[in-house]
């Protein structure tokens, strides 16, 4: 389809940002580390258990932080050139595009909506172009907006196209007011289009709630009686595009799914109805690239799929290699400057090894990797082997791998070979499409384990990711300015702690799973330090252990009396890691534009995640290891932007885009997670408190001033909990929350002092 005719300038080129004073600076706190490693060494007789505490903790630390420079040593992302597609390229691919919903309480459908809005109305032909949303709460809600937001995008398609309209979801567009006269085309359009999506909302909103409408129509009817644990397979054609000819008229097709749930069948969360939405549409269009996007995660920039077909489109460049092509996640709420980071450096760092990793969200894949290809089953023009032809076209194998429907084999067969996709009535497909949404379907299958998303862990993206490089595709990085999505995350507090929690563990899980780096490193084709890179992700549980120590360290040794830091000259050593650790960090975020404020904020977040979300993953993952639970996904809870942000202080570019920034303020509940927190903040201030009046044990070598910094920088760091203290509400800790941490603490100061 690409034509590589050599003068044409590229679609894209590759970007390196590989900074030789920043490789020093990594190697120097490497230095640093190991160098206070050293002195543990040399200085163990005399001290105590705290020195081989403390000595193992900083093994922790240094092997992080080798892996940490090992992913930031040559980072690379692409830049694309939109604009030179048309002339370089006949006709373009189709593509499919995915949306996952699993409760309309906690991902209200009018967001669900707006994504799909925005993904009906980027910059591609529409003939090209088919969306399909697979809801896992199997909501008649859901369906009801969708299919009055198809009625919608009829209007508001062409009204993007006409305008080349740059945020092309309605809730974000129509926040601010248009800039023609008025009286213009343009501003009756805009009025006309406003007023439409506003009867939209209103729909959408009236129908919340109350459910005559649902047996009013017949189309409803496979909704009556069913709950989102327990239903059959649903599988609606909400709106086909018959016209076929791409023009800026057009609305792609919209099919609505939701498969077959059982209260004793194990679903494999968002990986399963991933695995049903790539069968489905294998049937009735079967696109080669299919993009993924959570239910918050709308288009924010219009080209995103001309971007991602420049990389894919590229012959030059190997393109046959590149599996996927990712874009960062980007939010319109909460403190974004964390994610914003370690996307930036961590993310663009894996980027340049091998090709980042899939995030779940955002992402263009092509189907014949999914279907478990290897890059060695690829001739030089990017057609099967001969070798592979045999492995993968037997029929009996397919059957095997890919379940029993002559239909869905046959698109697979299709897809392998990359032939095009006869145009057919999407109807046709309805009858084979319910069968394969069965929960038998996938049995003795690869799905799930070869074949699309990977199962055995909740963070399937992570897991499916590392499963692709591991067959020895690449993958590519693209970051545009502005973002090319934008979603929702959830605010400091208990909501933020339940993903973590999730994340961590599901990270952890791939550690120990058949995935696992560990495993992979020497005898599967993913490059070694693609290895480490995720290495260092699927480690984050288990660094809540060392971590959880040494915030509790100086507050031992200061009630003991006893010797954390090195002494003399050599306490240089850590006051010179710290600075330099707190200065790079903070050239991180004000490098791209973030205030002091939001450094601090995620450094302190930061401690506050790994000690009281990540520790209870390493719970997790130990209880289904050993068989006694199964791990679970639970669905963030999504909020609408809000209508506009009156504040007015100096942000960042980026900050600014985020309107439901809120104070900043940290929520509390009842749940553990706040546990370890207080307790690390109540523990540190009795041993400053004990320091002044003069309690402190017998043990050797005497505390100092180095141990009670120590100590006050752990309060700084848990601020949000001291303050939490003096709080009500949901911004206050809970009393049994407050009262068993200080019981806890209370032992432990007795504990101290008494050893
Ligand atoms: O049983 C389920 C559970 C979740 N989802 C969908 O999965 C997506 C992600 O869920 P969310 O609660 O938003 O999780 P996050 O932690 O915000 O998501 C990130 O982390 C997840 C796990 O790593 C990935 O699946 C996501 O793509 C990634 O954006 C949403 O669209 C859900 O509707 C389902 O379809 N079925
Ligand atoms: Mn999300």
């Amino acid at each position: 389809m690409a034509e590589s005719s050599s003068p044409l300038p590229p679609l894209c080129e590759r970007i390196s940002h590989k900074s030789y004073f920043l490789r020093a600076v990594d190697l120097t706190i490497l230095g640093l580390l190991l160098s206070l490693l050293l002195y543990r060494i040399l200085h163990v007789n005399q001290k105590d258990t705290v020195w081989i505490v403390a000595f193992l903790c900083e093994t922790c630390f240094t092997f992080v932080w080798l892996l940490i420079t090992n992913i930031k040593w040559s980072p690379a992302d692409y830049k694309t050139y939109p604009e030179r597609l048309d002339e370089r390229v006949h006709e373009l691919p189709p593509v499919d595009m995915f949306v996952t919903t699993a409760d309309p309480v906690r991902e209200p459908p009018l967001i669900v909506v707006n994504t799909v809005l925005s993904l009906l109305a980027v910059n591609y032909p529409a003939n090209k172009l088919a969306c399909y949303v697979s809801d896992d709460g199997c909501s008649p809600l859901t369906y009801f907006s969708l299919k009055e937001a198809s009625k919608f995008a009829k209007i508001w398609v062409p009204f993007c196209k006409k305008y080349n309209v740059r945020v092309r979801a309605p809730f974000m567009y129509f926040r601010n007011s248009p800039e023609a006269a008025e009286g213009s085309e343009f501003s009756k359009d805009w009025e006309m289009t406003k007023r439409e999506y506003e009867k939209l909302s209103q729909k959408v909103e009236d129908a919340t709630g109350s459910s005559h409408w649902l047996d009013a129509e017949d189309d409803f009817e496979a909704f009556l009686n069913t709950k989102s644990n327990d239903h059959s397979t649903i599988v609606k054609v909400v709106w086909e595009n018959k016209g076929g000819v791409g023009d800026e008229k057009e609305v792609p097709h919209v099919v609505y799914i939701s498969r077959e749930k059982r209260p004793n069948h194990f679903h494999h969360y968002k990986a399963g109805a991933m695995n049903f939405l790539v069968r489905v549409s294998g049937l009735m269009t079967n696109a080669p690239y299919m993009l993924n996007v959570d239910c918050d995660m709308y288009v924010n920039e219009a080209d995103v799929v001309r971007q991602a077909m420049c990389i894919f489109l590229q012959k030059s460049m190997d393109s046959n290699h590149c599996a996927f092509v990712q874009y960062p996640q980007d939010f319109y709420d909460s403190n974004v400057g964390e994610l914003t980071v370690l996307q930036l450096y961590l993310g663009r760092g894996i980027a340049g090894i091998q090709g980042p990793q899939y995030a779940g969200s955002g992402c263009f894949h092509t189907r014949r990797v999914m279907y478990g290809l290897s890059l060695d089953d690829l001739g030089d023009d990017g057609s099967l082997s001969s070798i592979a032809t045999r492995k993968y076209l037997a029929e009996e194998s397919l059957t095997r791998e890919f379940g029993n429907s002559k239909e869905m084999v046959k698109s697979v067969v299709d897809a392998l070979q990359r032939k095009p996709f006869p145009q057919k009535n999407l109807k046709d497909s309805l009858e084979t499409a319910q069968e394969m949404g069965h929960c038998h379907y996938e049995y003795q299958t690869s799905w799930g384990k070869n074949i699309g998303w990977l199962y055995d862990s909740t963070t399937e993206d992570v897991n499916t990711s590392i499963g692709i490089h591991s067959r020895g595709w690449t993958s590519s990085y693209i970051f545009p300015d502005p973002p090319a999505f934008l979603g929702c995350m959830p605010q400091g507090g208990p909501e933020v702690m339940v993903q973590q929690r999730r994340w961590a563990t599901g990270l952890l899980e791939i550690l120990f799973n058949k995935q696992s780096p560990l495993i992979g490193m020497f005898c599967r084709k993913i490059r070694f330090r693609q290895s480490l890179a995720y290495l260092y992700v699927f480690s984050w549980g288990l660094r809540s252990i060392p971590e959880l120590f040494y915030c509790l360290l100086p507050a031992y040794c200061l009630l003991h009396n006893s010797a954390l830091f090195p002494k003399g000259v050599y306490l240089g050593i850590i006051i010179t890691l710290v600075g330099i650790h707190c200065l790079y960090t903070l050239w991180e975020f004000m490098n791209l534009g973030f205030s002091i404020q939001s450094w601090y904020v995620t450094q302190s977040f930061g401690r506050i995640k790994t000690t009281c979300s990540w520790l209870f993953s390493v719970l997790d993952v130990i209880l289904k290891l050993l068989g006694i639970s199964k791990t679970v996904f639970i669905v963030t809870k999504k909020t609408m932007p809000e209508t506009k942000s009156g504040s007015g202080s100096k942000k960042s570019q980026r900050e600014v885009d985020c309107p439901n920034q809120d104070s900043g303020k940290f929520e509390f509940d009842g749940s553990l997670y706040f546990l370890p927190g207080t307790f690390i903040v109540l523990v540190n201030l009795a041993a400053l408190a004990g320091c002044l009046v003069g309690l402190q044990g017998r043990g050797g070598g005497g505390s100092g001033l180095a141990e009670a910094c120590g100590c006050i920088l752990v309060v700084i760091l848990f601020l949000p909990f001291l303050k939490g203290m003096f709080e009500k509400g949901k911004y206050g800790i809970p009393f049994s929350t407050l009262s068993k941490a200080a019981f806890l603490a209370a032992l432990f100061v007795v504990l101290s002092v008494g050893n």
